[in-house]
């Protein structure tokens, strides 16, 4: 078999010979593009550019689309410049823009650039921020290694698509009327089964950003900028890719980060599947971590004893007498303090009885604002003299330290992912990290998904817009019966900063769906039976609205021997086991399937809290992008 594959090949080698031998390109052009086209058989389609070998330089010489992906390939004599090489790269994400394969789209990772150079090359190779470099007797790294990320279909499909879009680009060796059919001497190796595009995770980021997303990725922006829209629109999506291309501009480290712990992390991982070879150039950390890390990296101690912290707050609300006749919830009162007071740094009385409950719902009558006061001081001794500090503390310490000496090397640009979650000490501070430059900072939030207490205004944070706003429209997540069914909720934003859209206003791309209203007294045994019957091991989750209920439901399912992992755990990894957790924890992630299961806790009260609930029950809702199943009390 072997021999006959040789044969094969050198007559399609041959072939390509005659097809090229009026193009005026040096041989060793000739060499590479004849290597590239007896590879026909393996699933390989060449398209040439017409000018080659006077390829303008901002465009690939050759695209090469086969299963490992669609290679923008550089034929050049010496290394090009970066902007050259990004250029070719970005005309030929351009011209796939719109692309689909099966039931997925595509996206820039399956995209790579190489510059192939002479055999006698003796400049810089490998690996860099922007394309590999090989010398042309290195083709078969391209051709032979590597992991299949396309079936021949999509492959196919794909180099048809850049066929039909520019005459740039001429296929050398096909034919996009009447495709060969690809021989039985394909090496068994490349023929690994590939999962139907349709089974596979719509996670797994094969598209490509629709229009409004590419124009804000590419955007020049002259200051802070913003990126809103609802649940599953693609904002983070946008967001990171928006770094790699500030990334790939090179002018140094990005940061990610975000008003809640977790979500940095996963952003993280989803970062490392789309441009793994960028990653060293962004941090992905939460706002405090990032605080801790710095004021540590300035001598300045910054852990947290959140248990301590605890046990201060505890001691001074079971003192009190007053602020329960007002409202009888150790959390209301834990927000005032941390989002209200503390989150918004507040350090006098006077401030305070004038200052914006912005997010907080309801008044406070004056009387009960002097009574919060003394009960924040009591909190502050307290933990002085447990020797202690807490989260708003470590924010506010960061800020004074960053005021007194900025960072010696600034971001080339800061992303705030769910900003809306951001107290205003840390919107200030995430202002400061960054600076006002051009592209220096992007704020990206839903208000309709916040979950926690209190708000702002950008002009608090002396952070103005000036129209740097995108609103995105597209829900690629939920399919249309979740979309509408999440929709449903009235979850009001209380988050008026620059152009939003509710959840209803969403345009599902994918159709179908299905949604499950349980009524019934079984609860644990029908979710259990639901969860049992599911057709696959893609990701599925239970969110809850109280730690308590996670908690149960992870008991149920380890007692019924289903794999569980708690959400609090999870980074983002793919995982068959069930993720148990609250809507909070679940913040920055998608499962196929999400069950809600009813709760026994008391309903909530206040008007703040009836709020804050619906919108939690509509971010839990917006993780399910197939099957969404809810329980309803009896
Ligand atoms: N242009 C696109 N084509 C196909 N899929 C997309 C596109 N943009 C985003 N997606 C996918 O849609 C899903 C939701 O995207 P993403 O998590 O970025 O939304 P989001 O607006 O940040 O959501 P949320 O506010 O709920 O966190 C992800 O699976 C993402 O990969």
């Amino acid at each position: 078999m072997t021999g006959t594959f040789h044969h094969r090949q050198e007559l399609l080698r041959r072939e390509a010979e005659v097809q090229l031998r009026d193009r005026p390109l040096p041989s060793w052009q000739k060499r590479v593009l004849h290597r590239f086209a007896a590879e026909r058989d393996n699933g390989w389609y060449p398209l040439l550019n017409q000018f080659a070998p006077h390829t303008p330089r901002q465009r690939p010489d050759l695209v090469l689309v086969g299963r490992m992906g669609v290679l923008v390939v550089l034929l050049r004599e010496a290394e090009p410049d970066w902007e050259d090489s990004r250029a070719a790269f970005v005309w030929t994400a351009e011209l796939l823009a719109g692309a689909s394969i099966g039931s997925g789209m595509l996206s820039e990772s399956v995209l790579r650039t190489v510059v192939v150079h002479p055999i006698e090359h003796t400049g810089r190779q490998g690996r860099s921020a922007d394309h590999l470099a090989i010398t042309e007797d290195e083709l078969d790294r391209l051709l032979k290694r590597g992991e299949r990320i396309l079936t021949s279909d999509e492959a196919l499909s794909l180099a048809k698509h850049l066929d039909s879009r520019t005459f740039d680009l001429t296929p050398i060796m096909w034919n996009s009327q009447r495709i060969p059919r690809q021989r039985g001497s394909v090496p068994e190796v490349l023929q690994e089964p590939v999962a139907p595009s349709a089974r596979r995770p719509f996670r797994d980021w094969r598209y490509f950003l629709d229009d409004a997303q590419l124009g804000a990725v590419r955007r020049s922006y002259s200051g802070p900028a913003q990126i809103s829209g609802p649940a599953g629109t693609g904002k983070t999506t946008l967001a990171l890719h928006r770094l790699a291309y500030l990334a790939r501009r090179g002018d140094g480290k990005l940061l990610y980060t975000a008003g809640l712990p977790l979500v940095p992390e996963r952003a993280g991982k989803r970062f490392d599947q789309m441009a793994p070879e960028l990653s060293g150039q962004i941090e992905f950390t939460s706002l405090h971590e990032w605080a801790r890390g710095f004021l540590a990296g300035r001598g300045r101690s910054a852990d947290v004893d959140d248990q301590e912290v605890r046990r201060a707050f505890d001691a001074v609300w079971s003192r009190d007498v007053v602020l329960h006749g007002f409202r009888n919830s150790r959390e209301y009162w834990k927000d005032e303090v941390d989002r209200v007071i503390k989150g918004r740094g507040i350090s006098t009385f006077d401030s305070y009885r004038s200052a914006s409950r912005k997010g907080r719902g309801g008044q406070l009558p004056p009387e009960f604002r002097s009574h919060a006061w003394r009960f924040y001081c009591e909190y502050e001794r307290e933990l002085s003299e447990r020797g202690v500090f807490d989260h708003n503390d470590v924010l506010k310490r960061a800020l004074v330290e960053l005021e007194r000496r900025p960072l010696p090397r600034q971001y080339a640009g800061v992303v705030v992912d769910e900003a809306q979650e951001l107290t205003l000490t840390g919107l200030r501070l995430a202002h400061a990290i960054s600076g006002d430059g051009p592209d220096q900072l992007l704020l990206v939030g839903d208000g309709q998904q916040q979950v926690l207490a209190g708000g702002w205004r950008l002009s608090d944070a002396g952070i103005s817009l000036h129209g740097r706003g995108e609103v995105l429209q597209h829900d690629y997540r939920n399919r249309g019966r979740v979309l509408e069914r999440a929709g449903q909720v009235e979850a009001i934003n209380r988050f008026d900063e620059g152009p939003s859209l509710p959840l209803n206003a969403a345009l599902p791309v994918r159709g179908g769906g299905q949604v499950v209203e349980w009524h019934g007294l079984e609860q644990e045994r029908a979710l259990l039976c639901a969860l049992l019957a599911l057709d696959d091991d893609s990701s599925a989750a239970i969110i809850t609205e109280t730690e308590a209920s996670a908690e149960h439901w992870l008991h149920v399912l380890r007692e019924a021997g289903v794999k569980a992992l708690p959400l609090a755990e999870w980074d983002g990894r793919d995982t068959t086991d069930t993720l148990v957790g609250t809507s909070l924890q679940a913040k920055g992630s998608e499962f196929r399937t999400v069950f809600l299961p009813a709760e026994s806790a008391p309903p909530p009260g206040s008007r703040e809290d009836r709020e804050t609930h619906q919108r939690r029950r509509l971010v839990a809702m917006a993780r399910a992008q197939d099957h969404l199943w809810l329980s309803h009390p009896h």
